[in-house]
């Protein structure tokens, strides 16, 4: 097996964007491992914001203090595919982002167009420091990236969603939280941004009938289809876990 070299291969940015649950996230991150390159959750910045105001009484239905309080917010997301971590201040905050009363009000934030805006620019940033990088979000391929080498849509329908994060929560969540937690979320998402179907030139990955390991296939060829020779060679390498990754810069600091 050959090794996909971050320092050698030429520079690459892949742009993934789909609905909650379709698998960006698992699939990115595996993606970004073989291609020896970067991982930016950008779903998670939204949900720092959400944690942020929560935690420092903020009131969430004032626009204007949600978006102070992104202004204020001391972030750090690590971009090691390997190691999520997200840093508030002096806080850690990977696990406690991922809580439901987190997802249950991360849209209020996302909802919001100028602490959109503010953390577009702050995604545009941290891309920008990195030479190869897989960024996953809602609006990656629409707005924060456009020119990205590659541009995915990575969909799956609302049952195969809804069944897999079923099982990740283990079962403890009931039918009627987890449709509002899947396709309510995904209603108030999709007032601001479209994320259901492909914008011109983006590729679309459709992984209802597939398992983790054929998606991720899907999506790297997908990914060679349309960057040639900037994925490197070959595809079948990865890197990180055979500790190749040669990330000199794991972490960027989105502020
Ligand atoms: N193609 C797939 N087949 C089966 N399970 C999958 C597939 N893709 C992702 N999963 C699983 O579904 C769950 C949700 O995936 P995740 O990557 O968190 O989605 P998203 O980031 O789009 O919300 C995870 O437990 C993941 O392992
Ligand atoms: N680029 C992005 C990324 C996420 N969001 C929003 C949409 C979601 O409700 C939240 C959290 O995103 P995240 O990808 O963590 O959501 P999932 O639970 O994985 O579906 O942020 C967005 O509006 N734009």
């Amino acid at each position: 097996m050959t090794e996909v070299n971050a320092q050698e291969s030429p520079r690459l940015v892949v742009a993934v964007d789909g609905p909650s649950g379709s698998g960006k996230s698992s699939v990115s991150k595996e993606v970004a491992r073989r291609l020896g390159a970067a991982y930016l959750d950008t779903g998670a910045m939204y949900r720092a914001v959400a944690w942020h105001c929560a935690n420092s009484q903020v009131d969430l239905t004032d626009p204007e203090a949600v978006l102070a309080a992104a202004q204020g917010i001391e972030l750090v997301i690590s971009v090691d595919p390997d190691a999520e971590r997200v840093v508030v201040g002096t806080e850690d905050i990977t696990q406690a982002i991922r809580e439901p009363e987190v997802t249950a009000v991360v849209s209020t934030v996302a909802t919001n167009m100028p602490v959109r805006q503010l953390l577009v620019e702050r995604q545009r940033q941290m891309m920008d420091t990195h030479r190869r990088i897989v960024a996953e979000g809602r609006d990656i391929t629409t707005v924060v990236a456009p020119d990205a080498d590659a541009r995915v849509l990575l969909t799956a329908s609302a049952e195969a969603r809804m069944a897999r994060r079923g099982i990740q929560l283990g079962g403890t969540v009931g039918e009627k939280d987890l449709k509002e937690q899947i396709s309510g979320r995904d209603a108030k998402d999709s007032t601001v941004v479209d994320f259901m179907t492909p914008a011109d030139g983006v590729g679309l990955v459709d992984s209802t009938e597939l398992d983790l390991e054929q998606t991720v296939t899907a999506m790297l060829g997908e990914i060679e289809r349309q960057a040639g020779a900037a994925v490197g060679n070959p595809l079948e390498g990865n890197a990180a876990a055979t500790g190749q990754n040669d990330l000199t810069d794991s972490e960027g600091r989105a502020e």
